[in-house]
């Protein structure tokens, strides 16, 4: 990993939503016309969630031959995605709902096509409207990561972050 991500000295560890997922159960959908976990999203990547103890959730996708970059392997964009919408959905956890605000993938080994890429994510801590994740990303066979993530969310307010874009609610 050749990151230089560190996480700051007032983070505190947030505390995991009553109403969140028992560890063991799936986790939602937190959009069905999102491109990475939405049921009525026939192009998206379909990823599914399963929320883990503590603050951690592990999500999963198959690769699509449609996810192609370099001849036979995955496209680095949608490994990066799929980070994201794995973390995105850890921090579903807290209840909270968040965007993206800081993303980035280090790239082990490229990903076959045809490969069931699993997530093991986390959230690290959370400062303010902050929460900080982390990742890893695994295929079939692999006891080492083939990809390893780390991002940063800030919890919005969703009626004033989409309130120019409500019209997408209705009309996709
Ligand atoms: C509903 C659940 C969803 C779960 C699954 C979702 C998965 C998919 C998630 C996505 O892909 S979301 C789409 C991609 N992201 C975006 O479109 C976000 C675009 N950016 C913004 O809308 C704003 O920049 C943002 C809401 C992130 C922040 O703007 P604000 O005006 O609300 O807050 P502000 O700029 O004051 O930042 C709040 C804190 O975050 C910090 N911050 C913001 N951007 C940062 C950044 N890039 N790097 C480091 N720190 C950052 C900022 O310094 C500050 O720190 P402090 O509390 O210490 O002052």
């Amino acid at each position: 990993m050749s990151s230089t991500w560190s996480l700051p000295a007032d983070i505190e560890i947030p505390v995991r939503h009553p109403m969140a997922p028992e560890p063991g159960a799936q986790m939602r959908e937190h959009w069905e016309k999102c491109f990475g976990c939405g049921s009525d999203q026939p192009t998206g990547l379909g990823m599914t969630f399963i929320a883990g103890e503590g603050l951690t959730v592990e999500a999963q996708f198959d690769v699509a031959h449609r996810y192609q970059g370099g001849p036979g392997v995955i496209h680095g964009g949608i490994l990066s995605t799929g980070f994201d919408e794995a973390m995105g959905t850890c921090c579903m956890l807290l209840a909270n709902s968040v965007v993206t605000a800081h993303l980035e993938v280090d790239y082990a080994r490229p990903i076959v096509l045809g490969s069931t890429l699993k997530f093991s994510c986390r959230i690290d801590g959370a400062v303010r409207r902050k929460v900080y994740s982390s990742a890893e990303a695994y295929v079939d066979g692999s006891n080492a990561p083939v990809a390893t993530a780390r991002a940063l969310f800030v919890q919005i307010d969703m009626d004033q972050h989409f309130k120019d874009t409500k019209q997408f609610i209705d009309h996709f």
